[in-house]
Formats: C-alpha cells, structure tokens, sequence
C-alpha cells in the first residue's frame, strides 16, 4: 500500500531546475534509498518532501492526503518526520534531555492524543521519559544517557538524531546523509536499526545517501537521480547494474 506520493514535482531557483517532473511512489514498510551524483537534486527532492520548500510543479500526497501546502511541523503531526542534526545549543544538553526536549518540540499525533487523554502534564512528562528511556537502550545509547550530546562521536549523534526523531513517533521518517561521519564500527548498528524499526515496528524510510553500498544494502527500493530528475528506480540489483546510473555518475563518459 502507498504510503507517500509524489507526482509531478518540479523545483526551480531562477534559471536552474533542480527538480524535474519527478514522481514515485514509496510503499508501506519499505526502505527507499536515494542515490544519485552531486547536482543530482536529491537534497531539494528530500526538502519538497519534508516541507522546506514548496514545489513549483506537483504534489505530495502521505497516507491519502495532499499535503504539498503543509509546513514542516504539520507533516511531522502527520507522521511525516526527518531527523535533524544536534543543534549548537543543544550540544551542552545531555542524552537524555534531548530526547525529552525532542518529544516537547515535536509531539506526533499519537503523543499529542496521549497527552489530552492523560490527567496531568506530570503523566505526560513520565510517558515521554520512558518512551526516551526505551529508545535510548533499543539504539544502544543508554549508557551514554548522562554525557553531554557534544562529547558523542559522530554515529552516536546520529543515533541520537534517529532517537530524537522516533521521540515523535513516525510512520515515514525521512533520512538525509545518515552515514556521514559515521566511523564504521557504528555503521552496522545503524543501518540494522533502520532495518529493525522497518521489520518489527512496520516504519517506513527514505533515504538520501552518498554512501552506496549503504543503501543498496538496507534498500528494498532505489531511486537513482540525475539532472533534477528520476534515471532509474527498481531493486538495488537493477539499479546497481543500470547502465544508464554508471553513465551518470562517471559524468556521461562511459
Ligand atoms: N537554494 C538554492 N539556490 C540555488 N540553487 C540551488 C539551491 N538548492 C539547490 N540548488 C541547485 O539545484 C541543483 C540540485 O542541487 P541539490 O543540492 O538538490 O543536489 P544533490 O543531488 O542533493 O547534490 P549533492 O549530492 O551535492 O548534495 C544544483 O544545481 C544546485 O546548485
């Protein structure tokens, strides 16, 4: 079952088009990696979708809903969620409290029901910490829940955004460069998690990437972009052995 639409979507910035009529489709439960060369239009594809910017052309369509006019935060109340790197500010906070912070800021639907059906802000309050408390050890940070989010190295940052994230609790959650920085050692945790939240909590992922053998291997989908548009999209397999993807990475050379 579809879960996210886009049809038509076209994106320009004076005389450059970065978008171009590029439509898909990402189905329930499914992993869809983004890939494509620098230029490509992949981060204003992924910003059309999470709301940052409005597309000239086309529409986003989540869970049966056009949502193109719908800010960042009312896609996120929706279900439609992306992670965010740590801000400065939030470096001198710890673990822990960034995750609370996250589910203040950010509450999904499901949160926001909890908290009217609860009888006080305090079982708000105690929901969202166990919430936190229950991310924290499933992503293997629990130990880390007193350091300060500035000490963590690169991939426990990332965790901590995946955490922060999940804190809204998302149907989609979209996925921008989760590997950068990420030493190898942690990469395996991190793309295992995406995978377990996809198989045993039914979540759905798109996700731009540079790091392709990431993505080909914890896709079940990859969209190839070129020149503002869609090249290639079909199994890892098929879009690894695209002739066409080859061409347009190596600069059309081939
Ligand atoms: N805010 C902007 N203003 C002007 N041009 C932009 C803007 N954002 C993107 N572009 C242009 O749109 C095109 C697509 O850029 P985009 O960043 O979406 O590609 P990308 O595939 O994400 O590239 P990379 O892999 O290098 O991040 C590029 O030519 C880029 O220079």
């Amino acid at each position: 079952m579809t879960l996210l639409e886009a049809d038509g979507l076209r994106k320009t910035f004076g005389g450059i088009v970065a978008v171009d009529d590029v439509s898909f489709e990402v189905e329930r439960q499914e992993i869809v990696g983004v890939i494509g060369p620098n230029g490509a239009g992949k981060s204003t594809m992924f910003k059309l979708l999470a709301g940052f910017h409005k597309p000239d052309e086309g529409t986003v369509t989540f869970d049966g809903e056009d949502i193109t006019d719908l800010a960042p935060n009312e896609r996120t109340q929706r279900g439609l969620v992306r992670t965010f790197q740590i801000a400065q500010e939030l470096t001198g906070m710890r673990v822990m409290d960034n995750m609370l912070l996250a589910s203040q800021n950010n509450p999904g639907e499901k949160v926001l029901a909890a908290a009217a059906n609860t009888s006080s802000v305090r079982e708000f309050e105690g929901n969202a910490r166990d919430r936190a408390e229950e991310l924290l050890k499933f992503l293997e940070l629990w130990d880390l829940r007193d350091e300060y989010a500035g000490n963590l190295s690169g991939g426990q940052r990332k965790l901590l955004e995946l955490g922060r994230a999940l804190m809204a609790d998302p149907e989609l959650l979209l996925l921008d460069e989760p590997m950068a920085g990420v030493n190898p050692d942690l990469t395996d945790r991190l793309l295992q998690r995406i995978m377990d939240l996809r198989d045993e909590r039914d979540m759905t992922f798109l996700v731009v990437e540079h790091d392709i053998e990431a993505i080909m291997r914890i896709s079940n989908t990859v969209i190839g972009m070129h020149d503002g548009g869609v090249l290639s999209k079909g199994t890892p397999e098929e879009v690894q052995s695209d002739e066409r993807m080859l061409e347009a990475y190596l600069g059309g050379e081939v």
